[in-house]
């Protein structure tokens, strides 16, 4: 049986080699939902690769294809908090890494570099396709061990990700000196921690000011702030591709959203609107999401690095469709997501 998976996972790893049809994959425009499913490990690979991490940091290559797949196998089924997720998140790190030469340009060093790309790939690990105030409101097992602390899901995520380095022959980070060691966990808890959104909004005005007063590559802080404002792009990237992966990823996750309110409901507690789908507005929540959160935030992206203002061009695109959108639901409402298939 282990030879099976062994040979089977190795050959996954050998799918992107030959792999021509996909073009443009270091392009902001490209969506990384379009990579053949059972190719999306390899292609991890390739990023780690094309970054020049497995040479920098010593990493051997059995080790992060085993890390991959465990990563992989960490994620549930659910609607929209999945492995494909976790991809496209990833994607976009590399994106940022390579189209705005962070690390060139000594905006993050390498080992920043290399614990934002595993972030984003761990940053999900083990959800549930339910939310933080779920977990509190029905006194989940990963509510009583974190939610003294806040940002639930985070911990959870967090301690999957220690867990998997913590597993033979998964430890991509074995070749680092001790210090080096203790630093890339440390942003790996910054990094995933600062994936709760509502942590962000804490921080939004810290990056704003950071911004209009000028970033300083050599300030902690400023770098702290960088890393976090990252982790919420590449979390939102969806928002930058074009209306068909944007308005499928808004299916996803009220599917994922109306399911958790299902079960508010059977288990007697109102949900909040967003999560209701007798009442929630799709395109209105849309409409409100991009406003108060996309727009600002890769606003600021742009402002700071210029390379970045075609992604908000797009998110401005998007949102103009779900506000034409909204007329439309109204003439045609139907509950929940049903009435997403009027959407061209
Ligand atoms: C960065 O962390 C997360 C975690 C979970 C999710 Cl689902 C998302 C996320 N990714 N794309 C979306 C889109 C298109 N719409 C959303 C509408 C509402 C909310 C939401 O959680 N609102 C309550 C909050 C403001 C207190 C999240 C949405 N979202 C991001
Ligand atoms: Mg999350
Ligand atoms: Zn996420």
């Amino acid at each position: 049986y282990h030879m099976k998976v062994e040979t089977e996972s190795v050959q996954s790893f050998l799918n992107c080699r030959d792999d021509h049809s996909i073009k443009d994959f270091d392009k902001f425009h490209f969506s990384p939902r379009s990579v053949p499913y059972k190719h999306m490990p390899c292609y991890v690979l390739k990023m780690f690769g094309e970054l020049g991490f497995i040479n920098t940091w010593r990493i051997k290559t059995t080790t992060l294809a085993r890390f991959i797949l465990f990563v992989k196998k960490g994620y549930r089924d659910a609607p929209y908090h999945n492995w494909v997720h976790a991809f496209s998140v990833a994607h976009f790190a590399y994106l940022l890494m390579v189209n705005l030469n962070l690390i060139k340009n000594d905006y993050i060093t390498s080992l920043q570099g290399l614990a934002f790309l595993v972030s984003c790939l761990c940053h999900d690990i083990d959800h549930r396709g339910t939310n933080n105030s779920f977990q509190t409101k029905c006194g989940t097992v990963l509510a009583s061990l974190y939610s003294s602390e806040g940002s639930v899901m985070e911990r959870h995520h967090l301690a999957q990700s220690m867990c998997i380095l913590n597993t033979d022959g998964c430890n991509i980070f074995e070749s680092l000196s001790s210090e080096e060691y203790s630093e890339v966990l440390d942003l790996l808890r910054n990094n995933i921690l600062s994936t709760d959104l509502t942590s962000h909004f804490r921080m939004a005005e810290q990056q704003r000011e950071m911004i209009s007063a000028g970033f300083k590559k050599n300030d902690p802080t400023h770098r702290k702030l960088l890393l976090a404002m990252f982790m919420t792009c590449c979390d939102l990237s969806d928002q930058t591709k074009d209306w068909r992966v944007t308005k499928k990823t808004a299916e996803q996750i009220y599917d994922e959203f109306f399911s958790q309110g299902d079960l508010e409901k059977s288990m007697g507690t109102a949900p909040a609107e967003m999560m209701d789908r007798e009442r929630a507005s799709i395109p209105d929540l849309q409409v409100q999401f991009i406003t108060n959160l996309v727009l600002p935030l890769f606003k600021n992206l742009a402002d700071l690095f210029p390379a970045a203002q075609p992604l908000v061009d797009t998110i401005i695109n998007n949102k103009n469709v779900w506000k034409h959108a909204r007329h439309l639901f109204q003439e045609y409402s139907q509950n929940g997501t049903k009435s997403m298939e009027i959407l061209l």
